[in-house]
């Protein structure tokens, strides 16, 4: 299996309250193609931050990115958002992620037509698929983002993203505010879209128990430091590191 992603001692530190905070310390770590990625630690523990670099929302103190094999720690401008139709991200909070005088299907076009050369007519009919993808129906598309329930806007969300035809999609605590039933069914969906648009994924999140259903490996993130990594079975019936056995311990 080749990589589709490749990050080779990421460090990045923050200056909060006149004190240096090691965000992200010496993290590395490979996503394969359609490989689903678990990164895991409690608040604080620099996983979003990481994310952040990826997107290229944040810059990185040192350490390098490869896209495949495209180098995209330094790049700018023009070249780093045409990498936005190779990684996309949702977050937590999906509804804020819209524009609220949009409707759905106009947001989810808007993606499109940034990132992709399609047609009218093509885009048209690709807002329609990607919502059909996520289990909503073309009706969707006419709806503003507050009258969409949490999940539905999660998966809102998630077909806006889709929609560009990423090879690698992040999600930040993307079920975090959602119940249980309806963060299952999200975890079903990432596993469909998986499939059928043969995506990596990296799913960031503290919900250990979550994880354990979705990802193919994990790396656990303490204090900035992946402190163990490794297939998602092994690491949840055989714990390496002191801190992982705790992080067990506290959810059973
Ligand atoms: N822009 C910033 N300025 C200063 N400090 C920051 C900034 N962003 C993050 N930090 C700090 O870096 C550390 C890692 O934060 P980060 O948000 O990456 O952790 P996290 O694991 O994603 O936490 P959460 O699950 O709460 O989002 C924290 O101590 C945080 O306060």
């Amino acid at each position: 299996m080749s990589n589709v992603l490749t990050v080779n001692h990421l460090t990045k530190t923050f200056v909060k309250d006149g004190k240096q905070i090691i965000a992200v310390n010496d993290v590395s770590f490979t996503v394969g193609e359609q490989e689903i990625l678990g990164i895991v630690g409690e608040s604080g523990s620099g996983k979003s931050t990481v994310a952040s670099i990826l997107m290229g929302l944040e810059s990185m103190d040192s350490g390098e990115v490869l896209l495949e094999t495209m180098d995209i720690s330094h790049v700018k401008g023009r070249v780093r958002r045409n990498t936005y139709s190779h990684i996309q991200m949702v977050f937590q909070d999906a509804v804020g992620s819209f524009d609220p005088r949009k409707t759905i299907g106009q947001s989810i076009e808007s993606a499109i037509s940034k990132l992709r050369d399609l047609s009218k007519e093509e885009r048209s009919i690709l807002v329609i698929e990607t919502l059909r993808d996520v289990g909503l129906p073309a009706t969707y598309i006419k709806k503003y983002p507050h009258e969409l329930s949490g999940g539905e806007c999660q998966r809102a969300a998630l077909a806006r993203a889709i929609a560009v035809n990423p090879k690698i999609l992040i999600c930040d605590e993307a079920t975090s505010a959602l119940d249980v039933l309806v963060q299952a069914r999200i975890v079903d969906i990432l596993l469909h879209l998986r499939e059928v648009h043969e995506m990596s994924i990296i799913f960031i999140t503290h919900d250990l128990p979550l994880v354990s259903s979705l990802t193919d490996r994990i790396l656990i993130m303490n204090d900035g430091v992946v402190v163990e990594s490794g297939p998602t079975k092994s690491v949840m019936t055989n714990p390496k590191s002191e801190y992982t056995t705790e992080l067990l311990r506290s959810v059973i």
